[in-house]
């Protein structure tokens, strides 16, 4: 059983799971939903245990933290944040969240963090490292901006294009890409959750490469994503006419995920690997898939990498191996945190094409947050994820 200590309180997950922990007096915070806080005199039921923070929850990733803690057993949201919305209520900003009992979104400079115990943090890239350095060091925070993905400071200079404004904290940030690293993350303050088009394209081709099943170089990805995965804010480029009825390619030879993805690829091959990666937008709202095309090692056929993928990931909640020969869809894992990948055999001998696809924003974004912060304080890790994708 493991369990996690915050502050003075100690998260037992077998005993919070059976909702069996200590709990007192049940307060309303900011307006806001029913969080009952613990304390050590009766034994009662744990709902909203934890006081979770949202960072950004006017923006899309924001917005689905709030959709799936709507079915959390245990996370109510006490503090809510925006820039240019601050001081507006959830349901003005997103007429679908109107039925939610939650705290009036405030500016940061505002916030009272004495209330939170945890922060997802929606932010964009650049602006994250000074806030999150300034939060104080007893929450947990999952990010889910790239600010504390990449270990390499000079490489996120370089990518990111301006300096890197929390170094220290960098090295306290575990990568939480929640299948391959999950033991660290049960142990981590600060998780830089994943991109979207990483998370797709590493679960498939981690396992591979850890079993030397695919050969690490000319490894060509083809990813396309739904258009929030730009975020809220208006941008030209976004709009209906400039997206709808086409396809288009972007970052063509320099996406800033490029690092990324490269970083945890040569993680897993113990060699620096380097990858061709092409994302396009096209006009869905949400999903993405990931089109690899790898070559194998010799010998190795494509029964083997599926067997490989089979094992890696046969007691997994959230990544499915499909049936041998069935094309993975994006709307077959709408609105959910799967990832479903398969394998083919390429007309090319000795190559093979692998797809894989996400929701962009939940495994993508805040599904796999939530999952990281599950692990984080102890919860089963899909606790408040079991939505099924929404079909048709
Ligand atoms: N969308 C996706 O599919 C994915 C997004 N991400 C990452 O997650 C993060 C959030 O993305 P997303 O929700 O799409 O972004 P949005 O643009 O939709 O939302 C951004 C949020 O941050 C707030 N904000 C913007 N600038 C500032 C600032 N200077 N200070 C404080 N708050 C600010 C906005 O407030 P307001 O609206 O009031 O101006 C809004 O709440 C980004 O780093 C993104 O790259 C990661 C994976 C996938
Ligand atoms: C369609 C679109 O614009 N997608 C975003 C990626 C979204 C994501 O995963 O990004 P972060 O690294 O920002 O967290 C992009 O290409 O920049």
């Amino acid at each position: 059983m493991s369990s996690a200590t915050f502050g003075s309180i100690c998260f037992d997950s077998g005993c919070l799971w059976k909702n069996e922990i200590n709990v007192s007096k049940t307060k309303k915070r900011n307006g806001g939903r029913f969080v009952k806080c613990l304390a050590n005199t009766k034994t009662q039921k744990a709902e909203k245990a934890v006081r979770i923070g949202v960072l950004g929850a006017s923006g899309y990733t924001g917005a689905e933290i709030i959709r799936l803690l709507a079915n959390h057993p245990h996370f109510g949201i006490t503090l809510m944040t925006a820039d240019r919305k601050a001081g507006q209520s959830i349901g003005a900003v997103y007429p679908h969240l109107v039925t939610q009992d939650l705290p009036t979104l405030v500016a940061i400079k505002d916030a009272d963090f004495s209330e939170v115990d945890a922060v997802f943090c929606c932010l964009p890239h650049g602006t994250t490292q000074e806030i999150i350095k300034s939060l104080p060091t007893s929450l947990k925070i999952v990010d889910l901006s790239a600010d504390f993905r990449l270990r390499d400071i000079s490489e996120y200079e370089e990518w990111y294009g301006q300096a890197h404004r929390a170094p220290d904290l960098q090295k306290e940030a575990v990568y939480g890409l929640t299948e391959i690293v999950r033991e660290e993350i049960k142990n981590a303050r600060l998780v830089a959750n994943p991109g979207c088009y990483p998370t797709s394209i590493q679960l498939p081709l981690v396992p591979l490469i850890k079993a030397n099943l695919i050969e690490f170089r000319n490894i060509i990805i083809d990813s396309k994503s739904g258009v929030s995965g730009a975020g809220r804010s208006a941008k030209e480029e976004n709009l209906y006419t400039e997206i709808a009825e086409g396809i288009k390619s972007y970052g063509v030879t320099r996406h800033r995920h490029v690092p990324e993805i490269e970083q945890g690829l040569s993680d897993a091959a113990h060699s620096k690997i380097t990858v061709s990666f092409t994302p396009h937008l096209i006009p869905m709202s949400r999903g993405m898939q990931s089109t690899i095309y790898v070559e194998m090692a010799p010998g190795v056929t494509v029964e083997d990498l599926y067997q490989q993928l089979k094992t890696s990931y046969e007691d997994e909640e959230f990544v499915k191996l499909l049936e041998k020969r069935a094309v993975p869809r994006t709307h077959d894992v709408r609105g959910s945190n799967y990832c479903f990948i398969n394998v083919f055999a390429d007309r090319i001998p000795g190559r093979a094409i692998i797809i894989s696809v996400i929701d962009n924003v939940v495994k993508g974004a805040s599904g796999q947050a939530l999952q990281n912060l599950n692990l984080m304080l102890g919860f089963p890790e899909n606790t408040g994820l079991l939505y099924q994708p929404l079909f048709p």
